[in-house]
């Protein structure tokens, strides 16, 4: 046991001038076993202090038994701990949801410390580099706490001095593989604390069908999908420009469906106008009656209609002058959604130089002073480079889907964001299990989260035109 103390290692240094007529050996003093014994002791109680601290109930439960078996007993004690069972499995039938908080994810999360965390942290952080070994002693990150929830794994750890977050989100491949899940993501917490979350499910694995219509007209945020963590995806639109990027076949089209699926009720009731420009002419066309005529596919047609944005902008801007500083949608001042679907075949593409500086003018006229005014843009593309897109950080809330390379990942979520977790370059290509996923990054929070938008096929689509076109014989 003694062997490993760190005083060892300093025996087996020796230090030389290059003639060797010199010698350092240092001094190695032997620590009396009584001391070493001493200094175990007194871990060991503190250790057992602070779990009465933390855990008094699950700490008392056993130990309360066992004071039951000695005076009366094992009988006693055994039926004791089958009421206890009892008792706890019928709160789990009754009430679910407080049982899995205030008892069920504790549990789960002492045992997943036990038997997964606790026994392999000293080889994960060995084996991926996070451990250090300096001067003879052994410094090695620490765990502070462990939370569990339906959906993930998430570990509080303290950085050893010196440790960069960067060094861990570096190694978060490392990290997800020797805890045995797929992925990991690093979040700091505060100075020298990190969030490690470790997703134990996927809830994202299987396509969502398209949500149900909203009961009420709302400029939003609307739900478009889920959340990594299960939770209800919703999508700000109003106040800000949402820019989205994923290669062909990644599912940008049920981020553009799922926005006018969820601002529906409010078109009708006139408080939302989505325009569209569909220069593919392939995804936006098939719900064309839902545009009121605000909508172009043709380049000049575009820029025409960008235009004609960017003029109703600024006649508001002079009204609201002075009078108000944030739009609130009205029936006379609604909610205007400029929808640009493949945005690069109307500004890099384009091979008329005219007409692409007319449009990317407008395009970051709309973006830089629209949103105060209740002008949104929401724009889709494949190619997120610099010079495919100039003005892409003009875009407040950026969405990735599947990307082709890990670079692309920065350009389109900002920098650093693939480093916290972002790998949009490893969405699957299989429809089924990757379209639709992407990370989103939004201005208000600079860690990304994975989401899903729900998939909203062509027979929603006719049922939303109708639905809208209804909507004179409803009022
Ligand atoms: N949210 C989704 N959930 C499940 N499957 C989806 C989803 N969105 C799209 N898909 C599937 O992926 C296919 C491609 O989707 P879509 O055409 O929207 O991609 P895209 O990114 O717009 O591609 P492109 O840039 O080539 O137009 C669809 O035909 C559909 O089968």
């Amino acid at each position: 046991m003694f062997k490993k103390l760190p005083g060892d290692e300093t025996r087996n240094l020796v230090t030389t001038t290059p003639d060797t007529a010199v010698v350092f050996r240092p001094a190695v003093v032997k620590t009396p076993a009584i001391l070493t014994l001493l200094v175990f002791a007194y871990r060991f109680l503190v250790a057992l202090v602070r779990t009465v601290w933390r855990h008094p109930v699950a700490v008392a439960i056993p130990v309360s038994l066992g004071v039951v078996w000695l005076l009366y007993d094992w009988p006693l004690a055994v039926s004791l701990l089958g009421l206890v069972v009892l008792a706890l499995l019928g709160w789990a039938f009754t009430d679910r949801a407080s049982f899995a908080r205030l008892v069920g994810w504790r549990l789960l999360a002492w045992w997943r410390l036990v038997s997964v965390y606790r026994r392999h942290w000293q080889g994960v952080m060995d084996v991926s580099g996070l451990a250090r070994r300096v001067h003879g002693r052994d410094y090695l990150p620490r765990i502070v706490r462990l939370q569990c929830d339906g959906w993930a794994d998430r570990i509080t750890v303290r950085m050893l001095k010196g440790q960069a977050v960067k060094d861990w989100s570096d190694r978060s491949d490392n990290l997800a593989h020797g805890f045995g899940v797929t992925s990991c993501r690093v979040t700091l917490v505060k100075g020298g604390l990190l969030l490690l979350t470790f997703p134990r499910s996927d809830p994202l694995a299987a396509p969502i069908p398209a949500l149900p219509i909203p009961d009420e007209p709302t400029v939003g945020p609307v739900e478009i999908g889920k959340q990594e963590n299960g939770q209800p995806l919703r999508l700000k639109v109003h106040g800000t420009h949402v820019l989205i990027a994923g290669a062909t076949g990644a599912g940008k089209g049920s981020f553009l469906w799922n926005t006018i699926r969820g601002l529906l009720p409010a078109m009708r009731a006139g408080l939302v106008e989505v325009w569209a420009l569909d220069p593919k002419l392939m995804e936006l066309s098939y719900g064309r009656e839902l545009f009121q005529g605000r909508y172009a596919a043709d380049p000049a047609d575009c820029a025409d209609l960008l235009d004609e944005a960017v003029t109703m902008m600024h006649k508001r801007a002079a009204r609201f002058a002075g009078l108000q500083r944030s739009h609130v949608p009205t029936i006379e001042d609604p909610f205007v959604l400029v929808l640009v679907d493949e945005v690069a075949f109307l500004t890099a593409y384009q091979p008329d130089k005219q007409l692409r500086h007319r449009i990317s003018a407008a395009l970051a006229t709309l973006a830089t002073q629209g949103r105060s005014v209740g002008v949104g843009v929401m724009a889709a593309l494949q190619d997120p480079r610099k010079e495919v897109m100039s003005i892409r950080n003009l875009f407040p809330d950026k969405i990735a889907l599947r990307l082709d390379e890990s670079e692309q990942v920065d350009m389109v979520l900002g920098d650093g964001a693939r480093d916290r977790g972002a790998l949009a370059d490893h969405i699957s290509p299989v429809p089924e299990l990757g379209a639709g996923v992407a990370y989103m990054r939004l201005e208000t929070s600079p860690d990304p989260i994975r989401v899903r938008a729900a998939y909203v096929s062509d027979t929603d689509i006719r049922q939303m035109v109708t639905l809208f076109t209804k909507r004179g014989e409803a009022a």
